[in-house]
């Protein structure tokens, strides 16, 4: 059989069945050609006799999108099939999509017709739609909860009526995968039996699967299906779709790449997918943003934690060698950026790394000093953190002597209920200059406090006022501890006009005071590293020179 498994993204159609999700035409588009991009096989691009919107989309993506095959989905009924086919018929290369349901639950409740009469159907729907392309595909709906010999009737019949592909959907994701492995493998072995062994072994009829995401087995059915014979996975970006979502499109393919070792044909040939892999973090950021379904941070492959490494045991590992604790690697899907991340459970190794990748070299000596300062000061109190709070670390620790600024006084008043704005008068000292007083207006008290911050010291955020323009990166406070007295903690991350970024840190029982803590704390590593940084990296890294290196690990992490 094949090696190739071809991959029908249904983000369009059943990723547009989510609850909530509704892409208008040009977002349908931009998805569209990003998943050409990405190099999926086919794109199911909607269900054309549902609404003009539908209809016009799948119109609309079979006219612009090239190379690619473009599914449209239609119920085993003349009306959807040619309304489907009128849809598509610009494509490069249509294929009419036509189903109806083989379980007697769905039979007797909701089609109410015999299995007789909707084996007919079937096999009428796929005749009439063979008029109009050869390129047809039939779904058995609740296959997986259909009698398997009354299926296999199905099966055969659809196939003589001219079927290529033949989709046995998990519906309502019931399946287990050793129950789906063998479903697949006994309907080859009945397909095989009725004549149509040779179309499977070249491609020319394939069987296909569709799951549904109920008891969370979509991937790891779909990846059963196919070692039992399967050729085509149905599948979404993100696993998006009806109810629980659909197989998700990235797992489907990392797994068969990443275990090329186990995932063979009969004769043992690696099975592939024709998906451009680099484009899998990019699509799935597009599908997330448009529409408005957003990846948790665990979600494998795709999700912002996926590639993380926060725990001091890992990130040890993975700057040692990769491999100790990652199984793909994070550029081969998209990714980019650095793997380990700061936070509560890192150790000395990732902060080493971490400062190293910045250009510091540190002596054993100065490091303990500043994973001390670490973990005291910093490690309990950001959930996540930017690498210039790491940096700050090291400028309290060898430079606050040539920290210029102190604040002397600050106060806002902010009322609720009346159409004023927020204003801060602050008192601040300038050691090189000496004192200075500065009143400002903001949207709320932590604006009207930094306005007037900057101000003083000669600085501003925005267009308005004078000094040196500064961006505010990053700005966020979070409660240590529960309830109104808890402790306010403040992080700000500053940008100086010449790019260079410092981290503050602030506490206090007054959530205003922690965010003003933290600006001056910032401002003060900013003055003092511009000064003095240079001369700082450079008796550091002497001292480090000075220290016999430890032998044999080398950072291999990305
Ligand atoms: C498993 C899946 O994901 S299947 C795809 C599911 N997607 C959707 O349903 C989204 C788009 N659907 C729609 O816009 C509408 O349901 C429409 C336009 C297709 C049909 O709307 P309506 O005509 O109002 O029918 P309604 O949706 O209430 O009921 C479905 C009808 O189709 C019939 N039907 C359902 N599946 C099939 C099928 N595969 N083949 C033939 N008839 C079918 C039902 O028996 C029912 O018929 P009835 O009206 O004679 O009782
Ligand atoms: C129409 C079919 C393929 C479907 O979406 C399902 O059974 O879930």
């Amino acid at each position: 059989m094949i090696n190739r498994v071809y991959i029908f993204d249904t983000t369009l159609r059943d990723g547009e069945q989510s609850p909530g999700v509704s892409l208008n035409m040009s977002q349908k588009i931009e998805i569209g050609k990003a998943l050409v991009e990405l190099g999926v096989d086919v794109i199911e691009a909607g269900f054309p006799i549902s609404s003009p919107g539908d209809f016009e989309g799948v119109k609309t993506l079979a006219r612009e999108l090239k190379g690619v095959e473009i599914a449209a989905l239609a119920r085993a009924n003349r009306k959807d099939i040619e309304v489907a086919w009128e849809a598509l018929k610009e494509a490069e290369n249509p294929r009419i999509h036509t189903f109806i349901a083989t379980s007697d639950i769905h039979l007797q409740y909701k089609l109410r017709k015999s299995r007789e009469e909707v084996l007919e159907l079937a096999e009428e729907a796929v005749k009439f739609a063979c008029e109009f392309t050869s390129n047809v595909e039939f779904s058995a709906e609740d296959a997986t909860r259909s009698d398997w010999e009354y299926l296999a009737e199905v099966v055969i019949r659809v196939a003589r009526a001219g079927a290529k592909v033949i989709n046995i959907p998990d519906t309502v994701g019931y399946t287990v995968p050793q129950e789906y492995y063998e479903l697949i493998a006994f309907l080859i072995e009945k397909l095989k039996a009725a004549g149509f062994e040779e179309s499977l072994e070249t491609g020319e009829l394939q069987l296909s699967v569709h799951c549904h995401n109920d008891l969370g087995l979509a991937v790891a059915n779909s990846l059963s299906a196919v070692l039992a014979g399967a050729r085509q996975v149905e599948c979404t970006v993100n696993g998006i779709g009806e109810r629980a979502g659909n197989a998700a499109m990235e797992e489907i393919v990392m797994t068969l790449k990443t275990r090329a070792d186990f995932f063979r044909t009969r004769l043992g040939e690696a099975l592939e997918t024709g998906i451009n892999t680099r484009k899998i973090v990019p699509t799935s950021q597009l599908v997330a943003q448009l529409t408005g379904m957003y990846v948790q941070p665990n979600k494998a492959i795709v999700g912002a934690n996926a590639f993380a490494h926060e725990s001091g045991i890992h990130q040890h590992g993975v700057i040692a060698h990769r491999l100790t604790y990652e199984i793909m690697n994070r550029e081969d899907v998209g990714w980019s950026g650095s793997a380990i991340v700061l936070g509560k459970h890192s150790g000395r190794h990732a902060v080493d790394y971490k400062l190293r990748s910045r250009g510091w070299k540190l002596s054993k000596k100065a490091l303990s000093r500043i994973f001390e300062r670490f973990r005291a000061e910093i490690k309990d109190v950001l959930r996540r953190i930017p690498d210039e709070y790491l940096e700050g670390i090291i400028y309290d620790e060898f430079l606050s002597e040539a920290y210029p600024y102190r604040v002397i006084s600050a106060q806002v008043s902010s009322l609720y209920g009346t159409s004023l704005n927020p204003i801060s008068q602050v008192e601040v000292e300038d050691r090189r200059v000496g004192r200075r007083v500065a009143v400002a207006v903001g949207v709320g008290s932590v604006d009207a406090a930094f306005k007037a911050v900057a101000q003083a010291l000669g600085y501003r955020f925005g267009n308005e006022g004078d000094g040196e323009r500064l961006k505010l990166v990053d700005f966020h406070i979070d409660a240590l501890g529960k309830g109104t007295e808890a402790e306010g903690v403040c992080g700000v991350i500053l940008e100086d006009e010449a790019g260079r970024r410092t981290a503050g840190l602030g506490r206090d029982g007054d959530i205003v005071a922690a965010g003003i803590k933290a600006l001056i704390n910032a401002l003060n590593r900013l003055e003092a590293s511009r000064e003095k940084e240079s001369e700082l990296r450079v008796t550091l890294a002497k001292e480090a020179e000075g220290e016999p290196s430890e032998p044999g690990v080398q950072p291999m992490c990305r």
